[in-house]
């Protein structure tokens, strides 16, 4: 359980002095912790959609000041800059209640009045009273706010700051300045900002002390504090060391709950999984191609890992098109071999059918028992898949991530692989592995996404990794070409060219926004387009098609009945048709790039030439203008996603959530890296000694897991 200290910063806002039910809502929508949900009706999509629930201190704490106003005082009116915020020293002359004009009421004008010159306030919502006692006429006082002219008069609307000379709050000098939600004002986030701050308890150090005095960091308290009141532009850089600090310990959180996931799966009895080969000698003396030589070699790594009585915990880390599948299937068989079950877990339905066929082809020399399950597979044909599970009767099921979260048993699962494909945050699902099904399996993680080492770590932790670094011979590299859509005739011209010499295409429509009804809008358009010109030889696939009709499009597809498959990015991961080698991606701008590598990847698979179209609305901005050129000169995966990252990175919002990396509030990357490093040799160190935090630096620890909701890995050092 949480310790008690830390409850007040899990306390909903509206328990801050001056939050009232409708700021409330606005801090809601705007912070809320959002929870993930499978998007409504489309089961096999990857995609979630948010739910909210209630915002919290702790939410408004980490949400960090992206600018600063500056509201250092300028001497005089006449000097003051126009389109500027200044903060002048005013006498309060005349109060001119706004009187009806032109059928409008006229705003409430105030008349204020330096040596210099004279000013109105206009207030286009006035209380008469409030105003009165705000600003009395003859008294001065501090105004702050941006400087008008109007019909040839200076004028201030609603000044942000009126204060007495003397006494009381004054204005501040220079003003933090929030991402804010339509209704809510900076004025109203500050102040939540600081009754969050007045809240937050007196935490003891979790850092290493020398490692703090080495950096001349603060407290955690000090430097939210820090953060929350910039002085310069510098304080907002990801070099603030206030930033640093908190970057740390967010990432030390991060590198800890990782450690301890991988800790508690590796302590569990792993067994020693050994074969001769028998089975894999079949399937590898029937393959239509040689293995490469990363195959082997991840292969060898797999291999000594299963033998190992220790739990295998390792990743599969291949380009688009190197085949894994393979891979997958043969360390499959060595379990298989020894007396084992195997699972294989898909992020999609459509994929986990598409492996199993592919599966079941390869492995038919090795008369291997693989059957499928997903959600279709229903009633008495589920049952008796779960019955001969359990009885022993199925070597290898293959499934979608969903299934696995039921409790499926097996006679004995000894080896789970789990394709991952682009989607990052595996923890949760290892964290799932490590108390549910196949505890005692040893687990093969897969991602087609070159993940930089940096992002790696920050995924996945310290795994083991294999990486398929080489693609099969034979495969010529894809022309990359970008095109303006207003050239979309001269593209479809060129595929007619194509599909009379018997190409097959690959057609995908963009994310158009949020919702998938309008994305199907846009595919369903250029699906009746193209078919005008093409006849039936054009199909359609997107994620509001039931499994079985998905299927049935993809089938004439593979079976080369089709030559122009129309889809949403639905086809994005894992699909394997060789024979397809052109690929058109429309508003290719849309796109990120680790997208638009996947959806390359689909094409170039088998040995004929292939091309890749960008299709792009000018005009570009420049973050996907550098996107499309990554794309035209390297399809090296591992470059690109370094340039993702960079791009990511380093061009998002200070502080916001979308700052480079998922699921932090905080820490960036690559700004920093080094932290992460640090952070990982921390919780190593840590972990090496304290293997159940124990003692008072233990509890430190703890604490700080919990400040970072890692609650899961705190529970997880229990149960081990
Ligand atoms: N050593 C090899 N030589 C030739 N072809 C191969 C070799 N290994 C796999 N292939 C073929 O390459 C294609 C891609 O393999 P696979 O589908 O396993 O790739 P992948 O790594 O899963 O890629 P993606 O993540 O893009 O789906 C398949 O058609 C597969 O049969």
């Amino acid at each position: 359980m949480r310790p008690a200290r830390l409850n007040p910063l899990f306390t909903p806002v509206r328990t801050l002095k001056g939050v009232g039910p409708r700021i409330e809502g606005l801090l809601d929508k705007l912070l809320a912790p959002k929870a993930l949900v499978p998007k409504a009706g489309s089961r096999n999509v990857p995609g979630e959609t948010r739910v909210g629930g209630h915002a919290r201190l702790i939410d408004v704490l980490w949400h960090l000041p992206v600018g600063l106003i500056d509201r250092a005082h300028t001497p005089s009116i006449a000097s003051s800059p126009l389109g500027q915020i200044v903060t002048l020293t005013v006498r309060v002359a005349e109060h001119r209640p706004g009187g009806p004009r032109k059928g409008r009421k006229a705003p409430y004008r105030i008349l204020v009045e330096d040596e210099t010159s004279a000013l109105d306030l206009v207030y286009f919502k006035a209380d008469r009273r409030y105003l009165e006692r705000l600003l009395p006429v003859g008294e001065t006082r501090v105004i702050s706010g941006r400087l008008e002219s109007y019909d040839g008069r200076l004028q201030m609307t609603h000044p942000d700051h009126v204060a007495p000379v003397e006494g009381g709050p004054g204005v501040p000098d220079i003003e933090p300045v929030y991402p804010l939600t339509a209704g809510l004002s900076n004025t109203s986030l500050r102040k939540a900002v600081q009754g969050a701050l007045n809240a937050l308890p007196d935490l003891p150090e979790w850092i290493d002390g020398a490692f703090v005095a080495k950096n001349d960091w603060g407290s955690f308290a000090e430097s939210l504090k820090d953060l929350h009141a910039p002085r310069s532009e510098d304080d907002l850089l990801p070099a603030n060391p206030a930033r640093q600090r908190l970057a740390y310990d967010e990432l030390l959180a991060n590198q800890l709950a990782l450690a301890i996931l991988r800790q508690s799966l590796k302590r569990r009895a792993g067994r020693s999984i050994t074969a001769e080969g028998r089975l894999r000698k079949a399937i590898v003396d029937a393959l239509p191609f040689a293995l490469t030589s990363a195959q082997v070699r991840s292969l060898a790594e797999i291999d000594a890992d299963m033998a190992d009585p220790l739990h295998m915990l390792r990743l599969l880390q291949g380009d688009v098109g190197s085949g894994k599948t393979i891979v997958a299937l043969l360390a499959m068989a060595t379990a298989v071999e020894a007396g084992h079950q195997a699972a294989f877990m898909a992020p999609t339905e459509l994929l986990a059918r598409q492996h199993s066929e592919t599966i079941a082809r390869f492995a038919a020399p090795a008369a291997l028992r693989i059957r499928l399950l997903t959600g279709r597979e229903r009633g008495k044909e589920r049952l008796a898949i779960l019955e001969a599970l359990k009885a022993g009767e199925i070597d290898i099921l293959i499934g979608t991530h969903a299934l696995f979260q039921e409790a499926i048993a097996f006679r004995d699962l000894g080896l789970a692989v789990i394709d991952e494909q682009h989607r990052f945050g595996v923890h949760q699902r290892l964290a799932l592995q490590a108390k549910g099904t196949g505890a005692g399996a040893e687990l093969l993680v897969m991602t087609a996404t070159p993940i930089p080492r940096t992002l790696l770590l920050t995924s996945y932790g310290d795994l083991d990794v294999s990486r398929l670094d080489e693609k099969p011979p034979g495969r010529k590299p894809v022309l990359t070409r970008t095109i303006p859509s207003e050239r979309l005739d001269e593209v479809v011209d060129g595929i007619a060219r194509a599909v009379d010499g018997g190409a097959q295409v690959y057609w995908v429509c963009p994310l158009v926004g949020e919702s998938e009804v309008l994305d199907l809008a846009a595919a369903e358009e250029r699906f009746a387009h193209l078919r005008s010109r093409f006849g039936d030889r054009v199909g359609l696939v997107h994620g509001q098609l039931s499994g079985k009709e998905k299927d049935a499009v993809m089938a004439r597809f593979a079976d080369g009945d089709l030559a122009i498959l129309v889809s949403t990015t639905v086809i994005e991961v894992g699909v394997d048709v060789p024979n397809a080698s052109v690929m058109i991606i429309e508003h290719a701008e849309r796109f990120g790039l680790a997208q638009l590598h996947q959806l390359r990847g689909r094409v170039g698979r088998g040995t004929a030439q292939s091309s890749c179209l960008l299709l792009y609305k000018a005009p570009l901005g420049e973050t996907a203008r550098e996107r499309l050129n990554v794309m035209r000169e390297t399809e090296d995966g591992f470059v690109i996603a370094e340039e993702d990252l960079r791009l990511r990175g380093g061009g998002e919002v200070l502080g916001t959530r979308q700052s480079g990396l998922p699921g932090f509030r905080i820490a960036q990357l690559p700004e920093h890296q080094e932290l992460l490093a640090a952070a990982r040799d921390e919780a190593r160190l840590c972990l090496s000694h304290l293997p159940h935090l124990e003692g008072e630096r233990g509890e430190r620890l703890r604490l700080l897991l919990y400040l970072f909701e890692r609650d899961d890995a705190v529970k997880l050092m229990r149960a081990g």
